[in-house]
Formats: C-alpha cells, structure tokens, sequence
C-alpha cells in the first residue's frame, strides 16, 4: 500500500507538465510574499501597538497598511484650505501638524501619544551654505529638483517612480560636477578651497586608523550623499528662518526698529563683518525667538533598531520616535503661559534662561546630542549678516496681499510665499 501510494506521487510528479510544476513554484512565491506581508502590513504593527499598549501608551488604533495616513492627509489638505487667522498668527500647529495636534488634544499629555502614521508607530517624546561655497553647483536647478521632492514627499508618500526619477536626476547633476572637477584637478589645475575640494581631497586619500589599517576615503557616492545633505541642510533651512525673520519683524515693527538699531550702532552703513556680529544680541534674541516659533525643522525621528527602555517605557526594535520640535517650542509647561507670543525679549539672558526649566531642553532647534547639526554656527552667522544688510536699507512691512499659512514641505514654508514691502532708508546709500 505504501509502496503503491509513493508510485503514484512519483508518476503523477513525473507526468507532471513543465507549465504545472512552473504555477506550482510560482504559488509557492505567492505564498511567502503574502505571508512576508501580511507580517508587514498587519502583525508586526499590531505586535507593537499591543506592547506599548500595555505599558500605558495611549493614541490611534492601527488601521490595515495606511495606519493614520489616509486621516493625516484629509485633515492636511482641509487645514491647507484656508490661512491662519492673523488675530493669532503664531498658532499654527493645528495647521501644520493637525493629525497631532488632534491626538494631542484627545490624549492630554504632549510626552507620550501612539499614532499610526506610514504603517509604524510613532511616539511623541518630551523628554547658506551659499552657492559659493558650492561654485561648481547649479544652484537653480538643484534647488528646484529638491524642492519638487520635497513636495512630493510631503504631498503623497507615493508617486515612488517621480521620486527616484528626481533623484536620478539629482545625482547625476552632481556625478557630472564630481567628474568635471577631477578631471580638471588631473589638468593640474589648483584644487577649490571649497567644500566639494575637502570631499574630493578624502576621495583621493588613503586613511591609516589605530591598529595600522589603511583603508581610502570617501567614495563618489558618499560625496554625493554629503552634497545632497549639505546642500539640502544648508540652503533650505537658513532661507526659511530668513524668510520667517522677515514675516516676524514685519508683524511685529517694534522688534524691527529695535534690532535694525542695534545694527546701526554696531555696524553703522558698514558691511557687517565678523567681529562686529557677535556683539549683536537683539538681533540673536529675534533669530532665537523666530527659531523657536517657528523651527525650520518641525520634528525629528528616530527608529529604534534595538528594543531599548526610554523613561520607564520599552520600545521593540523598529519604533518610529518622534521629537516635535514645533510643540515642545511651544509647550506652556517649558516656556510659561506666553509660549505661544513671540516675545525675543524672553532670550535676554540667554537659551537656558528663556525656559522655565532650563534643564528641559525644550529648545532645539538644530537638534541636539551626537547628531546635532554641525552648521548651526554657519547659519546664525549667516543669517544675521543677511538680516543686518536687510535692516540697514530698508524697513519693510507685508504687502495686504500675506497670507500668513505655514506649511511644511520637509522644511517649515510659506504655503503662499512672502509679499513685503521695502521702502529704501534715507541715507542707506
Ligand atoms: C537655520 C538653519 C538650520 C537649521 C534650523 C538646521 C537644523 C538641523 C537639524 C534639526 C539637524 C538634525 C536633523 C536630524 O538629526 O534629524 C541638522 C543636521 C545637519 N545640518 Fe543643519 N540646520 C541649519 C543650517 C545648516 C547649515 C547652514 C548647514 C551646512 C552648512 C547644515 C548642515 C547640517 C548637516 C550636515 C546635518 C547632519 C549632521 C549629522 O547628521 O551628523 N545645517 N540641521
């Protein structure tokens, strides 16, 4: 019998045709793909939802593969519709950031909120470089081919061919940059005291570490990554606190008269130069206060790629931790019950001094810890020439055309840009 039953496989095996045995593999790839995503999709969240479930986080229920996405970008695009009410400008979370906002306000506390965003948890903890420094870059281009990722990103989450067509694009622009300037370093022309000549320099280096190891720099591909980066980190982020300098002064022209002042009596009509900026403390004052309002960089993640225990709370590997810039900025705890105001004088005795818990760490704009960001020096000097040259020619006030509506696309925007008025000082030359 059992002799008859294994002859019978084989013979149906071997009658088998070439087309049933291909289905047969092919089904049992469907199979293992769709339990890889049903693992994916559904019971990998849901294993997480439980265990921080059950240690007190509270927040959205995951939903099947889009988690709180498809809510995210209704209330996105509703709060978009229409400006912040200028009675209250600078209360522009719920139109920035409404998804948690509202989870913020149904479950109370700002430290620990669940929500379910691109099918990962999500946590809430409390606790220019200028085209010169790239000569070689296109500027206009780039920064165009950014910003269309930018808003890509933001928009969908999706349009994945867009996406990595724009960054095709992107790195070969930069590729074609890299090449030109080897080539021409191997003409024996000067090499560029620039920052893509330091990068070029470790491409071409050798390094030796502690146990006599040599190994070679960096690659062209980590180049291009750190131009991305740079370019990215440096441009978008100083125009925008630029750009929100300008809106905060011109609402508020007391702090404008006051700080264009300060830079009369330290510069005069001279240029601004470097001794001369760190002297200026209202216009540090004003740059910190429009940092804080308004954060170009409205939140921070972290992923957890270890399970790791964070104020008495365990996280399984691959939780998303989100850091909310924009509302710890904000939070009346930290900052007092005009957190929402804009009020520089609050910096008057420096960061530390400015929070009602200076050892909460409720500022940081530029991050903090091993990952802060390395151009914070660079961008505050930068910004306070800018301004300065700005303040000595001309005073300036929104055209009625403003409408006051930030959005974030990867940086905090103006959704309808920046309409102001300059009229030219007398005697500014
Ligand atoms: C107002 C201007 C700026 C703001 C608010 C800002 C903010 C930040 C923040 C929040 C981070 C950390 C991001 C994260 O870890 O998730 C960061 C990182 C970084 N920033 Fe800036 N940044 C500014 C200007 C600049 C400038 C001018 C440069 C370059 C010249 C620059 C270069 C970088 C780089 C390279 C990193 C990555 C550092 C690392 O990962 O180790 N940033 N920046």
């Amino acid at each position: 019998m059992g002799i008859g039953i294994g002859t019978g496989v084989a013979l149906s095996l071997g009658e088998a045709s070439p087309w049933s045995l291909l289905g047969g593999a092919v089904a049992a790839l469907l199979l293992v793909w769709a339990a890889q995503m049903l693992e994916w999709a559904w019971l990998a969240p849901r294993r997480m939802e439980r265990a921080l479930r059950a240690q007190g986080l509270r927040g959205t229920q995951y939903r099947f593969l889009h988690g709180d996405l498809t809510e995210d970008l209704r209330l996105v695009t509703a709060a978009r519709s229409k400006p912040v009410p200028m009675d209250r400008p600078h209360d522009f979370i719920p139109r920035v950031a409404p998804l948690l906002h509202r989870a913020l306000e149904e479950h109370v506390s700002l430290y620990r909120v669940l929500i379910s965003v691109r099918m990962k948890m999500q946590h809430l903890v409390s606790d220019t470089t200028k085209a010169d420094k790239f000569s070689y870059f296109r500027p206009s281009k780039l920064n165009a081919l950014f910003n269309l990722s930018g808003v890509i990103t933001s928009q969908a989450y999706q349009n994945n061919r867009r996406m990595k067509a724009i960054d095709r694009e992107i790195k070969s622009i930069l590729r074609g940059i890299i090449e030109k300037r080897q080539k021409a370093t191997k003409n024996g022309e000067a090499s560029k005291d620039d920052l893509l000549g330091l990068l070029l320099q470790s491409n071409m280096d050798y390094y030796s570490d502690e146990d006599g190891k040599s190994s070679k720099g960096m690659t062209v591909e980590e180049i291009i990554e750190e131009c991305k980066l740079f370019y990215f980190a440096g441009m978008e982020t100083t125009a925008v606190l630029l750009t929100w300098t300008m809106v905060a002064l011109s609402m508020h022209p007391e702090w404008q008269d006051r700080a264009r002042e300060e830079i009369l009596q330290v510069f005069g009509r001279n240029k601004p130069d470097i001794n001369g900026v760190s002297r200026l403390k209202v216009v540090t004052m004003v740059l910190y206060e429009v940092l804080r309002l308004y954060p170009p960089v409205v939140m921070m993640n972290r992923r957890t790629y270890k399970e790791i225990e964070l104020g008495g709370v365990r996280y399984p590997a691959g939780v998303m931790l989100s850091l909310p810039v924009l509302f710890i900025h904000r939070d009346a705890a930290a900052w007092g019950h005009d957190a929402g105001e804009f009020d520089p004088g609050r910096f008057a005795e420096g960061v530390a001094r400015a929070c009602k818990d200076p050892g909460a760490g409720a500022f940081f704009p530029f991050s903090w810890g091993p990952r802060i960001c390395i151009g914070q020096n660079f961008a505050l000097l930068e910004a306070k020439v800018a301004l300065g040259m700005i303040l000595q020619r001309f005073a300036f006030e929104l055209s009625p055309a403003y409408a006051h509506a930030p959005y974030t696309v990867l940086t905090l925007h103006p959704q309808h840009g920046v309409p102001v008025r300059l009229r030219r000082l007398r005697s500014s030359g």
